[in-house]
């Protein structure tokens, strides 16, 4: 993670019929490392309009994975947008929290022997978390947007977009994908990551308080 005062570089625009409606979408070139990420816009959004600030994870977009909500949160995030206009910022880069695919599937596997999401990363040697929101915040003022009601569950992502400058007038709650499957990387989320999240039923032999 960088505090560099690292540029973006408007590439294309071009509009796309989807079962949202008519969205817009904008890419952008993150200068510092070259990933390409887009801005997808529904109707002329404004300051105060919904945003949702995503991370690229391509097992829970593309394949249907219920090891996370990522798939589903995408989904309600553009239905969100479609319905009410807003932005969704799809951030490549960010797969794996910011450790990549491969990265990702290898902590997968340590999962598998029993680590959870955060230990399975450090066992890498990798953080827990390396995702910058610099190039977010740019696409943002390029798009004449400081104020925002941020679609999120993770009070640390919208403390990171202040940080650059963006007013989160909101935070919106965005639980939706939840699955037995992922109940306890939920869980983990909510204990060990600051998560904030209704009602997660107690995992067997979880004795911590509720
Ligand atoms: N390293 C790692 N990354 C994961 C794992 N599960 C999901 N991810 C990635 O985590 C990113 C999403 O981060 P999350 O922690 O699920 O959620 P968030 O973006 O911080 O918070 P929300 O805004 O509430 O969704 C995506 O890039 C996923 O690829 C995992 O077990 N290990
Ligand atoms: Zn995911």
């Amino acid at each position: 993670m960088s505090d560099s005062p690292a540029s973006i570089t408007f590439e294309a625009e071009t509009s796309i019929p989807t079962r949202h409606g008519v969205l817009r979408f904008r890419a952008y070139t993150d200068d510092a490392d070259g990933q390409l990420h887009l801005a997808v816009i529904s109707g002329e959004p404004e300051n105060g309009a919904i945003v949702r600030v995503h991370s690229e994870c391509l097992t829970g977009e593309a394949f249907g994975s219920l090891k996370c909500e990522c798939g589903p949160q995408l989904d309600a995030s553009l239905e969100a947008i479609g319905r009410d206009g807003g932005i969704v910022l799809y951030l490549r880069g960010h797969e794996g929290r910011g450790i990549g695919l491969l990265n990702k599937l290898r902590a997968y596997a340590l999962q598998e022997q029993g680590l959870d999401t955060v230990d399975a990363n450090l066992a890498l040697g990798l953080p827990a978390d390396s995702r910058a929101y610099t190039a977010a915040a740019q696409m943002l003022d390029d798009l004449h947007i400081s104020r925002i009601r941020l679609l999120t569950n993770n009070p640390a992502k919208a403390e990171a977009l202040e940080a650059h400058g963006i007013t989160i007038e909101e935070r919106v709650p965005l639980e939706v994908g939840r699955e037995d499957a992922n109940l306890a990387y939920l869980t983990t989320k909510v204990q060990r990551m600051g998560h904030i999240m209704s009602e997660l039923p107690q995992l067997p032999g979880d004795d911590a308080a509720s």
